[in-house]
């Protein structure tokens, strides 16, 4: 029977990268979705940008909106301080079943706690569920569409702190219309575009860094 594009990066994983070694995990997904099958992981090069903002914020709590196969969960929790946290969020199940895989081929579990449903039903529950005060990075990678509204729960749920960051992928493409529109005039956020390509392609994407003002 066929296997899902998720199962072929796992075996990906397995074949080419060693155990307990995150960046040969990161390595062996980006040899994979650059030379045998396209897959929307953040990627090489948009990940140097994620990975220079979670060296400046040293987060001791990261919340991440869309696990997918885990290529960015592993990579921003290469970078975590030993105590720090990081709770992500995905909608498919089977998705989060490979994640799971990579995450513990990568020998980093202990420090990433992977919740499946929903941003809309989870993020009001992360409070109680997860003793968190507040986050100090969130990295936006979900549906396009949630962005804005979880945007705006996390807010009201008040999940963020004066200084969190918010990064968002893809606000050029797919693209993120309205979160854009909005946290670029709000005075509550201070943001700046770091211009990149979609992963493994020539097409514009970008990255989003806000900063909440509170
Ligand atoms: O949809 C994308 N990513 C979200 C998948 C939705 C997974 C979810 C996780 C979750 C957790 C909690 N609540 C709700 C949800 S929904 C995505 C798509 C492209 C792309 C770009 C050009 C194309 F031609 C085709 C696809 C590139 C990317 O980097 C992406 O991130
Ligand atoms: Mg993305």
């Amino acid at each position: 029977t066929q296997t899902t594009r998720p199962q072929r990066i796992l075996a990906a994983v397995q074949k080419n990268a060693t155990r307990g070694d995150p960046r040969s995990v990161v390595k062996a997904i980006d040899q994979f979705c650059r030379h045998k099958e396209w897959a929307m992981n953040v990627g090489d090069e948009k990940g140097c940008i994620l990975d220079s903002v979670v060296t400046e914020v040293n987060p001791a709590t990261v919340l991440e909106l869309g696990t997918y196969c885990g290529y960015s969960t592993v990579r921003i929790a290469s970078l975590l301080p030993s105590h720090a946290k990081l709770i992500t969020l995905e909608f498919d199940p089977g998705n989060a079943a490979i994640a799971r895989q990579v995450i513990a081929w990568a020998g980093l579990a202990d420090k990433i706690q992977l919740v499946e449903g929903a941003s809309g039903d989870w993020i009001p529950k992360l409070k109680e569920k997860f003793g968190i005060e507040t986050f100090d990075l969130v990295f936006l990678d979900h549906w396009k569409d949630r962005y804005l509204p979880d945007t705006k729960l996390m807010e009201e749920c008040g999940l963020l702190r004066k200084g969190s960051i918010l990064l968002a992928d893809n606000v050029i493409c797919p693209g993120t219309p309205d979160y854009l529109e909005y946290i670029r005039n709000s005075p509550r956020y201070k943001s700046q575009y770091f211009k990149s390509h979609l992963e493994y392609t020539k097409a514009e994407d970008g990255l989003e860094k806000s900063v909440f003002l509170g």
